[in-house]
Parts: structure tokens; sequence; C-alpha cells
């Protein structure tokens, strides 16, 4: 048997629908071997978030050299990544430890509103981190914060998924979740062509987790060999059903299902 084995370096949802949770859950369903780097623990349910605690920088580091040393990843998504330092940290480590496959999920705040990312933290994710990115899949206002353009229409989203391709990602996602219209457009920037993935939006609160199930998901798809588009089309897929066949737990925004992939084609 192949083992292929994806990490996330993200933040602990003690609720489970979000973090290194909702992306170990993922990468199980798609059978890539999961490996977390922790970096920051959060108190958080479906009401919110009730408490951040970053690790240092040191325990970040070395769980890395942990990963890095032994168990290589075939590839690996970011997360919460809080501080400028932590994200320095993991694009030095990323490199010393040739990671390949990344996909950066530029993390700031949860659908709740909580600050997951410190403000001065942007200008390092842009420098350090995004120009090692394979993908980078930021929702609306990730990429507004990013590009410092106001996405309303889809020809902005276009200018920002070239901002976002001159940073250095090689490919850009913009996930339109977050978008007040009736399909969900997510648009994909390889550098030449553009590409519009588009689904029908689903009215449900329990989207809580959307975008680390899609990102992991992408890197599970990507440590299989999968190419960029392919990966991202298996993405959707899992989050749309996840969201689709919600569970209904929790009396606030509840996350998604990650099981309802692999049920349905059991059923087929
Ligand atoms: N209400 C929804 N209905 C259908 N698809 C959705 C919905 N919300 C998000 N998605 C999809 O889930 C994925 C994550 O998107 P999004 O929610 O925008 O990310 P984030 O959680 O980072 O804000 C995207 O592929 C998006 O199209
Ligand atoms: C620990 C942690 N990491 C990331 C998030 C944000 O996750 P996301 O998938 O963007 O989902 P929402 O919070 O926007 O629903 C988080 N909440 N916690």
């Amino acid at each position: 048997m192949t083992v292929v084995k994806a990490l996330t370096i993200a933040g602990s949802d003690s609720g489970g629908g979000a973090g290194i949770q909702a992306d170990l859950k993922t990468f199980q369903e798609l059978k890539a071997y999961g490996m977390s780097v922790l970096t920051a623990v959060t108190a958080q349910n479906t009401l919110g978030v009730q408490g951040v605690y970053p690790l240092t920088v040191s325990q970040v580091e070395e769980q890395l050299d942990s990963v890095g040393e032994d168990l290589k990843p075939d590839a690996l998504k970011t997360g919460m990544l809080f501080s400028a330092e932590i994200i320095e940290a993991v694009a030095k480590k990323i490199q010393q430890h040739d990671m390949n496959n990344v996909v950066v999920d530029p993390v700031m705040i949860a659908k709740g509103g909580a600050k997951l990312l410190q403000d001065e933290a942007i200008d390092t994710m842009k420098k350090d981190l995004i120009p090692l990115a394979t993908i980078v899949t930021p929702n609306i206002p990730e990429a507004e914060v990013i590009t410092g353009l106001t996405l309303n229409t889809l020809k902005d989203r276009k200018e920002a998924a070239k901002c976002l391709y001159q940073l250095g990602a090689q490919n850009i996602i913009i996930k339109g979740g977050h978008a007040e219209e009736e399909e969900v457009v997510d648009l994909i920037y390889d550098g030449e062509t553009f590409t519009q993935l588009i689904n029908e939006r689903r009215y449900t609160a329990n989207t809580h987790g959307t975008g680390c199930t899609f990102a992991a998901a992408i890197a599970a798809e990507l440590a299989k060999g999968v190419n960029v588009i392919d990966a991202v089309r298996v993405a959707r897929e899992f989050t749309q059903v996840a969201i689709e066949d919600d569970l209904n737990i929790g009396s606030g925004q509840g996350p998604t299902n990650h099981w309802a992939y692999q049920s349905r084609r059991e059923k087929v």
C-alpha cells in the first residue's frame, strides 16, 4: 500500500469544526495519513471563540523539525498562524525541510468575528509565506485585506487574483462563500487562465470550518499527486456535501459533516 502523508500547520478548535480537527478529519476521509503542527489553542464552540492561546515560536519550530526530519509530508496546509513570528518560523522551516505542495489558507477572522491573525502579521504573510504557496485560498474578506482592493464584482476578484499571483503564489483560488449571491463562485487563477467553479448556495448556519476543510482537502489530493484543478474539484465536492449533510449540533454556527463525502460514495 502506498501511504500519502499530509500535514496541517494550524490552530486547535476545541469544538472540532475548524482548525487542526477539521483538517485531520478531512485527511482521514480522503485517505491521507494526517500529521499536525499546532500553532495555537483556541477555546471555541459553535457560539464563537472564547479564548486564543498561541504557542511559542520554539514550540512550533520543534514540531516542524520532528515532522520534517522523519515523516516528510507529501503536502501541507497552513491555517491559523496568529503572529508574524510564527509565520516567519513556519516559512523558514518549510524551506529548510524542503516541503512541497504547500496550500496556504490565510486565516484571519473566524466567522463569529474573533481575530485569529494579528494585523501586524499580514505583511509577513505576504512577504514570507504566500510566495511559497502552490495554491493560496483566501475568502473574499481575506483577499481584500491582502490586496487592499474592494471586491464587489467578478472583475474586482480577477484583479485581486492577479495581485496575489504577483506576490508569488503559483495558483490562487478566491472562494465565494462570503459573497451575497445565489450561486457560490470560486475563482481560480494560475497566472494565465481564470476558471470559475460555480454551485448553488446552501442556506444553512452550519458552515463553521468550511475554509479549513476545503484547504485540507486540496492538500490531501495534492499529496496523492493530483493536479491543482482536479484537487480543487475534489475539495469543492467534499466541502459541498459536508455543508449539505450537516450535523446540526451545538446552538450556534455548527460544523460541517466530514463523513458525508465517503458516506455518499458508499451508497452509490
Ligand atoms: N453557503 C454555502 N453554500 C455552498 N457552498 C459554500 C457555502 N459557503 C461556502 N461554500 C464553499 O465552501 C468553500 C469555502 O468557502 P468559504 O466559506 O468562502 O471559506 P471560509 O470558510 O474561509 O470563509 C468554498 O468552496 C465555497 O464555495
Ligand atoms: C483554530 C481555528 N482555525 C481556523 C478557523 C477559521 O476557520 P474557517 O474554516 O475559516 O471557518 P470559520 O471560522 O470562518 O467558520 C477557526 N475558526 N479556528
